[in-house]
């Protein structure tokens, strides 16, 4: 957090709001936001497809026709492609080409193909400038002394999303 603080802090130097053009000085933001999504992706069995002919993938038959989950939240807590996978830790992102397009299958959370997720850039675009602009002009604390080794980071899936088993309860005090 106090990464990403100064980082915004950093480029947004006093103005009132970080903007769209600011995002792209933004490495650590960037980074913090391609953590999330590897350990909380908000569909974590992206949307089931079908084979259109027999497959062999990996020694396996797949029969043209049958239906298939990919796991995108075991993907990206699979510890044979991730250095200590249950680590909340943005810099593994800082020097690494890794991202989520659809290119690099250890990270999948909008998916990958020709049916993948066409609201990529505008999901990215919404989570980057909101996420600055509530670290721009807030200090965040957690209340009742709670420490943020002891929050509760459980996890719940309903229907198709990701949820947080408990709610987040986050003191915000405007920094300006
Ligand atoms: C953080 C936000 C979002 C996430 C994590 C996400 C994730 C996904 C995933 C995993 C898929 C399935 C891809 C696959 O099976 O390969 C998908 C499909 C889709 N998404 Fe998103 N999405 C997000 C935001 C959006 C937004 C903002 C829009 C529209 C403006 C959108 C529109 C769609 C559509 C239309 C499909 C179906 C594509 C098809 O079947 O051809 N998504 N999304």
């Amino acid at each position: 957090m106090k990464e990403l603080q100064e980082e915004v802090s950093a480029v947004g130097q006093g103005r009132p709001m970080i903007l769209e053009k600011d995002l792209k000085k933004m490495q650590y933001l960037k980074a913090t936001i391609k953590e999330t999504l590897r350990l909380y992706p908000p569909l974590p069995l992206l949307i089931p497809r079908e084979p259109t002919q027999d497959v062999k993938l990996m020694g396996y038959d797949i029969p043209m026709g049958t239906q298939t989950i990919i796991n995108a939240w075991a993907i990206g807590r699979d510890p044979t492609l991730w250095e200590e996978p249950e680590k909340f830790w943005p810099e593994r992102f800082l020097n690494s080409s890794t991202d989520y397009k659809g290119l690099h299958f250890e990270l999948l959370p909008f998916g990958s193909g020709r049916r993948g997720c066409p609201g990529i850039q505008f999901a990215i675009a919404i989570y980057e400038l909101a996420l600055a602009n509530v670290i721009y002009k807030f200090d965040l604390a957690l209340p009742n002394g709670v420490k943020g080794k002891d929050l509760d980071m459980s996890e719940t899936v309903s229907s198709i999303t990701l949820n947080k088993k408990s709610p987040l309860l986050v003191m915000a005090t405007s920094r300006f």
